[in-house]
């Protein structure tokens, strides 16, 4: 079979097979569902908190602080959906200069909570996880406010995804910044490599 013959006949099976391609894993089937259904399902898997503090807010200074220690502040799906909170109400401080984007305990973030997503590890789960980061992220990245993330510690997978997101990133000696996706055997689920 020459090369000519051979791309025809592949062309011929793909074009057999396009359709359930597209389909697989069912993704395709979720692109109806609402924003706000896919919030009360990642809602569910509880832990931890993402937290506005309007401790500096008059001088026009927002902090965004991931809370969950005890799992070095890996993000479960009801932080997810924090995240969304704190972004929509930056969205409107009208005197706002800046944003920092930081954590409480002994480091910035262990990435996604492995229990969270194990337990919504379905081409459904990962669908609305991925979709609510991105766009949540995007409007991040659009806010008109500076915005800063302080890292320190170990600053994982979606916690590396994450701290790139802001205009500034400023990184503690002891940080240790790993995109370990490649190595988990998955790609970058909130965009984090689009920066
Ligand atoms: C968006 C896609 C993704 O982000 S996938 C997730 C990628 N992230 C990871 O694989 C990081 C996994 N965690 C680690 O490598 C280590 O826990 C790091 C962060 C280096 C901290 O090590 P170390 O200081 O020794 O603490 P430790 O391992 O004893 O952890 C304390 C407790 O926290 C937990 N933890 C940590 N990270 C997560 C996570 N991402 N999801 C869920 N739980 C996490 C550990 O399991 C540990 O829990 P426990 O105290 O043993 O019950």
């Amino acid at each position: 079979m020459n090369r000519k013959t051979g791309f025809r006949f592949l062309i011929r099976i793909m074009e057999r097979w396009k359709n359930t391609a597209r389909s697989f894993g069912e993704v395709s089937n979720f692109r109806d569902t609402s924003i706000e259904e896919m919030e009360s399902a990642l809602a569910k898997y509880k832990g931890g908190e993402v937290m506005l503090s309007k401790e500096y807010w008059n001088e026009g200074i927002a902090v965004i602080y991931l809370n969950h220690p005890e799992k070095k502040n890996a993000m479960s799906g009801k932080m997810i959906v924090d995240l969304r909170k704190c972004v929509a109400e930056l969205e409107s401080f009208k005197d706002g200069k800046a944003v920092i984007l930081t954590s409480k305990g002994d480091n910035f973030c262990s990435g996604g909570d492995l229990d969270f997503v194990r337990a919504s590890g379905t081409p459904q789960g990962g669908f609305f996880m991925s979709t609510i980061m991105h766009n949540t992220l995007k409007r991040f990245r659009n806010l008109p406010l500076t915005s800063v993330s302080l890292v320190h510690g170990p600053t994982l997978g979606g916690g590396a995804e994450l701290s790139v997101y802001s205009d500034f990133l400023l990184a503690a000696d002891n940080v240790k910044l790993g995109f370990v996706h490649g190595k988990m055997g998955i790609m970058t689920p909130w965009g984090g490599t689009t920066r």
